[in-house]
């Protein structure tokens, strides 16, 4: 039997540097695996993606594994899309939440699971700049991770410059009219707070934002927050950690294929918490384009 290559792709700056950390204790397990694998150490943003579409083009492995976070994934899947070569995930980024969604453990475990894994075919977005696989979204959220991400103050400080940066925004941010079209069909919302749609159901490390929302059933999921004051705002917010924020009047979801999110001004764009330079989102869902590979049950 042919031996697989399995190509570790690390960004060791992921998670503050726990990326590059946990490297030097998972390169010592590789054997366990039985596969003939390398590594790629990341250099720069954007690296990720460049090797992955090489692997792609080189036909160089079977299997891309990503050791980073959400963003280094985010990555790699610019490569990966349409491919036959899997993703895998071994994660050290801070919030994870793609490792959350498919089970995937942190530390050594992680490589025990990728020992047994089984090979899942999800669906992907298609935007105007690339594609995601997890969460995408405009409004408040972006604003707030637009703000940590430019601030190097508020980076360092990890969650808690995440609650800093949502307590700028409340002050500053103004909510307005936002024109979405879901499969053909026109919604209107006046005073939106924030859009998010997407495959997954958690972002900014666990918050459940699209409760509902799979990767396997071919359809993209939309939430949309209008209609509330800041003290009303504030009272949902916390909602969002459990999913109990949906069935709330101000709390609108929808499904389908094809989404398209136009702001009446231009507010930043978020995927996978990477921040986009884009101002509009048009999505369109990719079924079965990507393959993972994840724990078996
Ligand atoms: N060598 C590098 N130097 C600087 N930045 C890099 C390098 N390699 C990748 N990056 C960038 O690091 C950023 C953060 O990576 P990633 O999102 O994986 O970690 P994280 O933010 O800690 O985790 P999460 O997204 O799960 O919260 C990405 O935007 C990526 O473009």
């Amino acid at each position: 039997m042919v031996m697989e290559r399995w190509l570790f792709v690390v960004n060791p700056v992921a998670g503050k540097g726990k990326a590059a950390r946990r490297w030097n204790r998972y390169y010592r397990h590789l054997a366990t695996l039985g596969k003939h694998w390398d590594v790629y150490h990341t250099k720069s943003p954007g690296d990720a993606t460049w090797i992955a579409k090489k692997t792609v083009e080189d036909r160089a492995a079977d299997v891309v594994v990503a050791v980073g976070g959400d963003g280094t994934i985010h990555e790699v899947i610019q490569g990966l899309a349409g491919s036959s070569i899997a993703l895998g995930i071994l994660p050290a980024g801070t919030g994870n939440d793609l490792a959350r969604y498919f089970g995937i453990k942190k530390g050594l475990r992680a490589i025990r699971q990728l020992q047994g894994a089984i090979k899942r075919q999800v669906d992907l977005v298609q935007t105007q700049n690339g594609v995601f696989i997890n969460i995408a979204g405009t409004g408040f959220d972006a604003w707030v991770a637009r703000h940590v991400n430019n601030s190097v103050w508020l980076k360092r400080w990890g969650p808690f410059g995440y609650v800093v940066g949502v307590a700028i925004q409340l002050l500053f941010f103004r909510p307005q009219r936002v024109d979405i079209e879901v499969d053909g069909a026109l919604y209107t919302y006046r005073s939106a707070w924030l859009v998010a749609l997407g495959n997954g159901s958690t972002y900014a490390g666990g918050m459940r934002i699209l409760p509902h929302a799979t990767m396997e059933d071919g359809e993209l999921d939309l939430c949309v927050v209008d209609g509330l004051s800041k003290p009303e705002f504030c009272l949902i917010f916390p909602k969002v950690f459990t999913g109990k924020h949906v069935g709330h009047p101000s709390v609108h979801l929808h499904r389908g294929k094809r989404i398209c999110i136009h702001p009446a001004t231009p507010w930043p764009v978020h995927a996978d918490g990477e921040v986009l330079p884009q101002e509009t989102m048009e999505a369109m869902v990719w079924p079965g384009s990507l393959t993972v590979l994840c724990p078996a049950p």
